[in-house]
């Protein structure tokens, strides 16, 4: 029977620059003849994926948002995560539960302790093996956002305070998670990142 593979995350305010680096990484797990399987949330399975055009569309109760990101990871750790990890690939996933502590928690204000209860709920014990948190403030990550000419979605209309918010919900979990945090500070150049990126993972794999 093959080890349990590697769960690693990426978390960070919209516009840290999480999908450039997620893209990344995953060719350079690839190049090292790694099976990796390539994943995000909200979304990550058909179902998933429906539930994403919702929650970046509709107004909703706060509650009922939580509830449905929670939802759509059910389906996720069952269909895609859980056997990818058992075959023993690695999972590499733009955003996971930290997204809901942070944005619902932290952004929209749902009660930490509601969060944990769907997180023990949910995933039971299973937690990401390594989670890379793109610090970035909020200013600068709206800058960004700006300059790739993208329609924003319905958590990137959210003023700034909302997003300063979420990132120092970011920081109090990285607090609370300390051995699976690593932390990365988004204002260097992408090849910054990336080097600091191969440091890390280097001695993983
Ligand atoms: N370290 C960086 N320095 C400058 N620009 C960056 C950096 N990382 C990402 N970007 C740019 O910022 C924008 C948002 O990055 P993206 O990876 O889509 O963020 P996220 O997935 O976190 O929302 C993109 O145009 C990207 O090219
Ligand atoms: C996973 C997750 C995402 N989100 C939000 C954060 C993002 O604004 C949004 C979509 O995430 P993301 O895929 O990062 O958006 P994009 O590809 O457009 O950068 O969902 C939550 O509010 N809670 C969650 O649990």
């Amino acid at each position: 029977m093959s080890a349990r593979g590697r769960f690693i995350t990426l978390e960070g305010i919209d516009g840290a620059g999480k999908s450039t680096h997620h893209a990344w990484l995953v060719d350079y797990l690839r190049g090292k003849g790694h099976p990796v399987v390539s994943t995000r949330e909200p979304g990550g399975t058909s179902l998933g994926e429906k539930l994403r055009g919702l929650l970046l569309v509709e107004p909703m109760h706060l509650e009922t948002e939580a509830l449905l990101m929670f939802a759509a990871r059910r389906e996720h750790l069952a269909e895609v995560i859980e056997p990818a990890l058992a075959r023993g690939h690695w999972v590499v996933s733009d955003r996971f539960t930290d997204a809901s502590f942070a944005y619902q928690g932290g952004g929209r204000g749902l009660a930490w302790e509601k969060l944990r209860q769907l997180e023990q709920w949910v995933q039971g014990e299973l937690q990401p093996d390594l989670t890379l948190l793109f610090d970035l403030d909020a200013g600068l990550a709206r800058q960004r956002l700006q300059g790739t000419g993208n329609a924003p979605d319905r958590f990137e209309r959210e003023q700034q305070e909302f997003f300063e918010r979420v990132r120092a919900a970011y920081h109090r979990r990285a607090e609370e998670c300390a051995t699976r945090f690593y932390l990365i500070d988004a204002r260097l150049s992408i090849e910054k990142i990336r080097e600091s990126l191969e440091e890390r993972i280097s001695s993983d794999c």
